[in-house]
C-alpha cells in the first residue's frame, strides 16, 4: 500500500490591490500596494479530510487587508503586513504563522498639489513577513529600478580562451534594472526611512566610483548599505548588465567616438550577489518564495 503524508502547504489571497487615501488633513496622502496573504498552521484536515474547521476562507484574508488599510491606516508596508501576521495568529489558535508580502507602487504630488497625483514609475517596493511562532523576519527591496551610467565603468583583465571577442574597455555604459532585497534582523524599524535611505545609497554608491564590473559595483552597493544600517543583516541584488554596444558606422564614412549605440535588450548579463554582515545568523526559510535571486 503507497502512503502519502501532507508536506509544506500554505494558502491566501494574492495581490489584493488596496489604495488608501490618507484625507485627515487636506494634503491628502496616498499608499498603493499590492497585498498577498498566507497562512501557515495545522491544516492538515482540511487537506486530508475535507474538514474546513480551521480554514479561515481567502475571502476573510481579502478582507481584512481591506478593513486594516481602512482601521489602522498604511504607515508602511511593513507595518501592515506585521499587524496581518498579528492578528490572524492570535485571532485562530492554529494558525502559527504565514507569509505576508506587498508591493508598493509610489505616487508623486502633481506640482505639490493637495490631492493630485502621478504614479512614479522609477521603481516597485517591495516587502514580506514571515512568521513562524515567535520569530518573524522582514525582507524589503525594490525592482525595476533603471539606471545607467555613460562612463566610468570598464571591463578588462578578464580570462580569454578561442571563444572570447569581447573587447576589452575602459570606458563603456554600464546600465541596469536594480532588483534588490534586504533582510532586517528586527521589527523595530522606521521602515519608511530606512528604504529611502538604503535607495538614496544605492544610488550614490552607483555615482562614485569607476566600476571594474557590475560585480563590483554591486558589491560596493551592499557593502554600504550594510556598513550603514545595522539593523540590516543581509542584502541581495539581481542586476540584468543591458548592453550598450557602439554602433559601428564606418561602412557610411561617420565617425562614432562611442556615441551612438545599440542598446540589445537580450540577451543580457546578469550578476547576482549577496552581501552579509559577518557572523549573523542567516534565515534561509524566510527567503522562500522570493524569486529571482540567487
Ligand atoms: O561588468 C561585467 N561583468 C561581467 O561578468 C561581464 N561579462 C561580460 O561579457 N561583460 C561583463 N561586464
Amino acid at each position: 500500500m503507497t502512503e502519502v503524508v501532507l508536506g509544506k502547504n500554505q494558502y491566501g489571497k494574492a495581490q489584493n490591490h488596496v489604495v488608501r487615501i490618507h484625507r485627515d488633513t487636506d494634503r491628502h496622502v496616498i499608499r498603493d500596494l499590492v497585498v498577498t496573504s498566507q497562512l501557515r498552521g495545522d491544516f492538515e484536515a482540511v487537506h486530508t479530510e475535507g474538514d474546513n474547521g480551521h480554514c479561515v476562507p481567502t475571502d476573510t484574508q481579502k478582507n481584512t487587508v481591506f478593513a486594516f488599510a481602512q482601521k489602522y491606516g498604511i504607515t508602511s508596508p511593513e507595518e501592515l503586513l506585521l499587524k496581518l501576521s498579528e492578528h490572524f495568529t492570535t485571532e485562530f489558535e492554529w494558525v502559527t504563522g504565514g507569509r505576508w508580502a506587498a508591493d508598493e507602487h509610489a505616487w508623486d504630488r502633481i506640482n505639490d498639489s493637495d490631492h493630485c497625483f502621478v504614479q512614479n514609475k522609477q521603481e516597485v517596493r517591495t516587502a514580506v513577513l514571515v512568521t513562524d511562532g515567535e520569530q518573524q523576519t522582514v525582507i524589503s527591496g525594490f525592482k525595476d529600478l533603471t539606471i545607467l551610467k555613460s562612463t566610468e565603468s570598464g571591463f578588462e583583465g578578464y580570462p580569454k580562451d578561442k571563444y572570447t571577442t569581447l573587447p576589452e574597455t575602459t570606458d563603456r555604459i554600464m546600465s541596469t534594472d536594480v532588483a534588490t532585497r534586504w533582510r532586517y534582523n528586527t521589527t523595530d524599524v522606521d521602515y519608511d526611512a530606512v528604504y529611502a535611505d538604503v535607495k538614496k545609497i544605492i544610488l550614490e554608491k552607483f555615482t562614485d566610483h569607476y566600476s571594474r564590473a557590475l560585480q563590483e559595483t554591486l558589491y560596493l552597493m551592499g557593502k554600504a548599505v550594510i556598513e550603514a544600517h545595522p539593523e540590516i543583516d543581509e542584502i541581495r541584488f539581481s542586476c540584468p548588465n543591458k548592453h550598450h554596444f557602439v554602433y559601428d558606422l564606418s561602412f557610411c564614412d561617420i565617425e562614432n567616438p562611442g556615441e551612438t549605440h545599440y542598446a540589445a535588450d537580450r540577451p543580457f548579463g546578469l550578476i547576482e550577489a549577496t552581501v552579509q554582515r559577518k557572523g549573523a545568523p542567516e534565515a534561509e526559510a524566510a527567503w522562500a518564495g522570493i524569486t529571482g535571486f540567487c
